[in-house]
């Protein structure tokens, strides 16, 4: 039977990557492309069919920041599938993001330089904001619209006698540090980037624990450093390609700076070939380039416990009943969101 597999933030960087490389692996899988932006999805999928012209490639307009859209996404694709095999949860945002100069001087000096580079401890900061749902913008992304896909989705997700996966995009700058479970939205520091992160890697972890007798598996990735549009909005293009001889010769000493979408994707590819039974819930599985170019996936124990994992998932179900019985409010009488807009203005 033909596969299923659908992408979110599939129309640029390591998730067009991923589809290409999808595609190569398995010409046969019925992807599909779900995307904020349908023109930028619409030129995916013709880029995507120029070397795959028989693919068999859907789009779907997702907003995974947005719980109105994420909920009708859902119900489209519950109405297009009957069941999914693999949820690729990768779409991300970090917003506004500065590099802290002097840090980055001060480490460069240091015996740390290597983590610093592989991680990012430290050198970046960003602005979140809050989005028209009143959540974090940034948990609201990378975190929490794609909690409330995978809720909404688990009729397609959890079929008897079958095994289903999601992978997560996650990332070498989860911090636990950056994380409070007083905070999941990370209101109050500069870090929201890193602690939607390290939230994805707690979630992973509790999903497993409440889904695998379910028969649906969850992973987490790091791609690496990667040159895509977000690194472009830390530093600008023209910056990167002029330091990319001194990035190259970075990745001799940390196999971390991957670089390029299709490198960044191998962990997210070595994923899909193997049986989600095997694989160790407490891991996150590196996209990693060698200073020759060979690209390799390794498995790294993430800093994560069962407690604060269990714990993130019940504050995590409650907001999901609390946006859920606003949005039907909403839909008995649209005039409660112009109120709730008016009262956070
Ligand atoms: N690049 C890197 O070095 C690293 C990236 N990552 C992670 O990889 C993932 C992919 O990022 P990357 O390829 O680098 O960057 P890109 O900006 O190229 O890709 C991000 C994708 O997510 C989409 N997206 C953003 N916000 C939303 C939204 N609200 N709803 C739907 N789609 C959305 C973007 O769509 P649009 O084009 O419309 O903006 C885009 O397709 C992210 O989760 C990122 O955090 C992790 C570690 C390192
Ligand atoms: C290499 C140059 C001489 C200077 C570049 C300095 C910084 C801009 C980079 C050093 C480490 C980079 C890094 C990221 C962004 C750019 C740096 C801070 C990430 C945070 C990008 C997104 C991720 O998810 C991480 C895995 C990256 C970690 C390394």
């Amino acid at each position: 039977m033909k596969k299923a597999v659908l992408v979110t933030g599939a129309n640029s960087g390591i998730g067009l990557a991923l589809c290409e490389r999808l595609l190569c692996q398995d010409a046969e899988i019925q992807l599909c492309l779900a995307c904020r932006n349908m023109q930028r999805a619409e030129a995916a999928r013709t880029a995507l069919l120029v070397s795959h012209s028989d693919a068999h490639i859907t789009l779907l307009h997702l907003d995974v920041g947005s719980v109105s859209s994420v909920l009708k996404a859902a119900q489209e694709v519950k109405m297009r599938y009957n069941r999914l095999d693999s949820l690729y949860l990768n779409a991300g945002i970090m917003p506004n993001p500065q590099v802290d100069i002097k840090a980055l001087l001060k480490g460069l000096f240091s015996s740390k330089v290597i983590h610093m580079f592989a991680t990012a401890e430290g050198l970046l900061t960003q602005h979140d904001h809050v989005n028209s749902d009143g959540l974090q913008e940034v948990f609201a992304t990378n975190l929490f619209g794609h909690f409330l896909l995978v809720r909404e989705l688990e009729p397609v997700l959890c079929q008897p006698g079958h095994t289903s996966r999601l992978i997560w995009t996650s990332s070498s700058n989860a911090r636990r540090t950056t994380f409070s479970l007083s905070d999941i939205q990370h209101q109050k520091g500069a870090e929201p980037y890193s602690s939607s992160k390290y939230a994805s890697d707690l979630l992973s972890l509790a999903l497993n624990r409440h889904y695998n007798d379910q028969g649906l598996y969850s992973s987490v990735v790091c791609p690496g450093l990667v040159m895509t549009n977000l690194t472009y909005g830390i530093l600008p293009s023209f910056f990167w390609t002029l330091i990319m001889p001194v990035m190259w010769l970075i990745r001799v000493f940390t196999n971390t700076f991957t670089l390029t979408p299709y490198n960044g994707a191998e962990a997210l590819i070595w994923l899909f070939l193997q049986n989600p039974e095997s694989l160790d819930p407490r891991a996150k599985y590196h996209s990693l380039t060698s200073g020759f170019g060979n690209n390799y996936t390794q498995p790294r124990k993430m800093d994560i416990d069962e407690d604060m994992s269990e714990a993130l998932y019940e504050q995590l179900l409650e907001l999901e009943s609390k946006v859920r019985k606003k949005v039907k409010k909403e839909e008995e009488d649209p005039r409660v969101h112009e109120q709730y807009l008016h009262q956070t203005e």
